[in-house]
């Protein structure tokens, strides 16, 4: 059993509406009970909806987060762009950058760069995701990957202290396939090792679920999960908490 603090950070990419907003009252009821443990939640909705959640969230410890930003910290003509600045102005502290759905529509790790820059100036939390596809996995390519994206993605940011990352093996996500307990404890450690002053927090991200987490809470170098489709389900989410603690 562990008491450890760690993070549960709920993706919901593009899905949920107002109505979504019912679902949520389960989750605030857990998060202010015991059981809760050192679990932190942090959701982070689609734009539409970050207003909506952070007036949901006023009086309990959620946090709020986008999935993404526009690298200028400064307003100007970017059709259908939203940035930092904005994000925070409508109640979100943090925002995941680098998501490999993101990457795979041409997001390069210099762009990456920008907006962790541009989210760390408007004072957010950054949830930097890195990951390496089949293919490279395939051709043992998953350090040089990593390094790459941590290397390019983190270049020139001193403060370091703001950033989580999320390690989302692109073939997990949404296939229902997760690393196998020890290669995925060595990446951890890999991507920790990059790190020399302060040792970031790192969270696993790719089909997690209330089953899977019964082995997924063992590998104790990870300190959250990104979650995706489950944390769509209320009782999935809270479920995957509890079983991490229990
Ligand atoms: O992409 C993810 C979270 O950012 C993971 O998604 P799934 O949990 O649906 O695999």
């Amino acid at each position: 059993m562990t008491n450890k603090y760690m993070f549960f950070v709920a993706n919901w990419k593009m899905y949920g509406n107002l109505s979504s907003l019912n679902t949520l009252d389960k989750v605030i009821k857990f998060s202010k009970s015991k059981e809760i443990k050192g679990g932190r939640l942090i959701y982070c909705p689609p734009n539409t909806l970050i207003s909506s959640f952070s007036k949901k969230f006023n009086n309990c410890q959620i946090g709020i987060g986008g999935q993404n930003c526009h690298e200028s910290k400064d307003y100007g003509a970017y059709t259908g762009h939203v940035n930092s600045r904005m994000l925070k102005n409508v109640g979100a502290h943090f925002v995941i950058i680098g998501h490999s759905e993101n990457r795979e529509q041409g997001e390069s790790d210099k762009l990456i760069n920008l907006k962790i820059k541009s989210a760390l100036e408007a004072k957010l939390k950054v949830i930097f995701c890195i990951g390496e596809t089949l293919s490279e996995k395939r051709k043992k390519k998953t350090r040089l990957i990593l390094s790459k994206q941590i290397k390019i993605g983190l270049k020139n940011i001193k403060d370091k202290s703001k950033i989580f990352l999320a390690y989302e093996p692109v073939w997990a996500i949404g296939s229902g396939l997760i690393p196998k307990a020890q290669d995925l404890f060595e990446t951890v450690e890999f991507i920790k090792s990059k790190f020399k002053d302060k040792l970031p927090k790192v969270l696993y991200g790719g089909s997690v679920n209330p089953q899977n987490i019964t082995i997924l809470r063992k590998i104790n170098n990870i300190d959250g999960f990104l979650i995706g489709g489950a944390s769509q389900n209320a009782k999935k989410f809270i479920d995957i908490v509890k079983k991490t603690y229990s």
